[in-house]
């Protein structure tokens, strides 16, 4: 399927406006429990560069950044084992770490990384996700940030791809 196939045979999940909105609320929250804790913020990539570009410049207190690049789900649907491209060297030690990631689905990509995070000696973990994709069954970890929720179903846009497609769109849309 075309890109442009893809998305006509896809539905609108939050507009533009609702993920904006979510973004302020996060950042709200996120400025409450970390704002005096110079945490070390660390988008996953390549999913979250969407969320961090966006969520970073309502953040108004000194923090560093840095990224982690881990894939599970590569360009399919379906995750598989995690393939680690790139851990962060920057000192984690006595620093709270805050991961960014754009969506929590089973949960084992952000539990992967909570683990590593502590390992290398974070003194708290937090994390903020976009989306908390809703399944029936427990995951192995939580977000201690959540922007929204969507229903078990394929989602793109907002920095998610789709076959490697629709990173770019504004909005969130789900396969049908
Ligand atoms: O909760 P899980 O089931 O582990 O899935 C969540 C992870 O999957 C996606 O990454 P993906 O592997 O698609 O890589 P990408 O960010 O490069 O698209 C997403 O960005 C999360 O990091
Ligand atoms: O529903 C999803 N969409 C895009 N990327 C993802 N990574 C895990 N779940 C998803």
């Amino acid at each position: 399927m075309t890109g442009d196939e893809i998305f006509s045979r896809s539905d609108l999940v939050f507009s533009a406006e609702e993920v904006g909105a979510a973004y302020v609320r996060l950042a709200r929250e996120i400025t409450e429990t970390l704002g005096e804790g110079n945490p070390l913020v660390l988008c996953v990539m390549k999913g979250a560069v969407v969320f961090a570009g966006q969520l970073l410049p309502l953040l108004r207190f000194p923090l560093d950044f840095d990224y982690v690049h881990a894939t599970r789900y590569r360009n399919e649907t379906v995750g598989g084992e995690i393939d680690w491209r790139v851990f962060p060297d920057t000192q984690m030690a006595g620093r709270q770490v805050l991961i960014l990631d754009d969506i929590l689905d089973e949960g084992h990509t952000l539990a992967a990384i909570r683990q590593r995070c502590l390992d290398a000696g974070a003194t708290a973990f937090y994390s903020a996700v976009l989306l908390e994709k809703l399944l029936d069954k427990p995951k192995p970890v939580h977000a201690d940030f959540i922007g929204l929720q969507v229903p078990d179903r394929y989602v793109f846009g907002c920095g998610m791809d789709v076959n490697g497609l629709w990173r770019n769109l504004p909005a969130i849309y789900a396969l049908r």
